[in-house]
């Protein structure tokens, strides 16, 4: 069947510095109660690149001077026809000071210490990806929030 796929663009900002990432506790909305990185929806009218500045300086104050897009997540719940298209990041150059939002409460992480039993399930999956650097695309297959029916990450060659 011919189903009109509803497609929903999100960007995904990780802050990083040598030994530590900067995650955010989602206070409220979708993720609630979860520390990930920081991101929202694509407005219409702006590219995802600046939709990726614009949601990381709302929610937690810094001002990315570069992103580097390092992959490529999509998720599907069962029973949604929706795909959340998310356009993963990292900046290791930015400016302000972190503060907290009212979506966010953000805190630096050791990277040997990540809070992934706090975190969405499929981070544990494509993280070691992100730390060495690979450019990745993975897709999930959600039931719930919490069971991942089915998953693939694949490292692909810089688009
Ligand atoms: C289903 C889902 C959605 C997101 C998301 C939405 C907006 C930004 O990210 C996730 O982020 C992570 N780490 N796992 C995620 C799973």
């Amino acid at each position: 069947r011919d189903q009109m796929t509803a497609k929903k663009v999100f960007s995904l900002v990780f802050v990083r510095n040598a030994s530590e990432i900067l995650l955010g506790m989602k206070k409220r909305g979708f993720g609630q109660g979860k520390w990930n990185g920081f991101g929202g929806k694509i407005e219409p009218g702006e590219t995802i690149p600046e939709g990726a500045v614009r949601e990381l300086q709302e929610e937690c104050g810094l001002i990315a001077k570069e992103l580097k897009n390092v992959g490529l997540l999509e998720f599907k719940f069962e029973g949604d026809p929706t795909l959340l298209e998310v356009h993963v990041f990292e900046t290791h150059e930015y400016h302000g000071s972190v503060i907290e939002s009212e979506e966010m409460l953000p805190k630096w992480y050791n990277l040997k210490n990540i809070p992934f039993k706090n975190m969405w399930l499929d981070d544990e999956h494509w993280f070691p990806y992100m730390l060495r650097g690979e450019f990745f695309k993975g897709h999930f297959l959600y039931r719930g929030e919490d069971l991942i029916l089915k998953y693939n990450i694949q490292v692909l060659d810089k688009l």
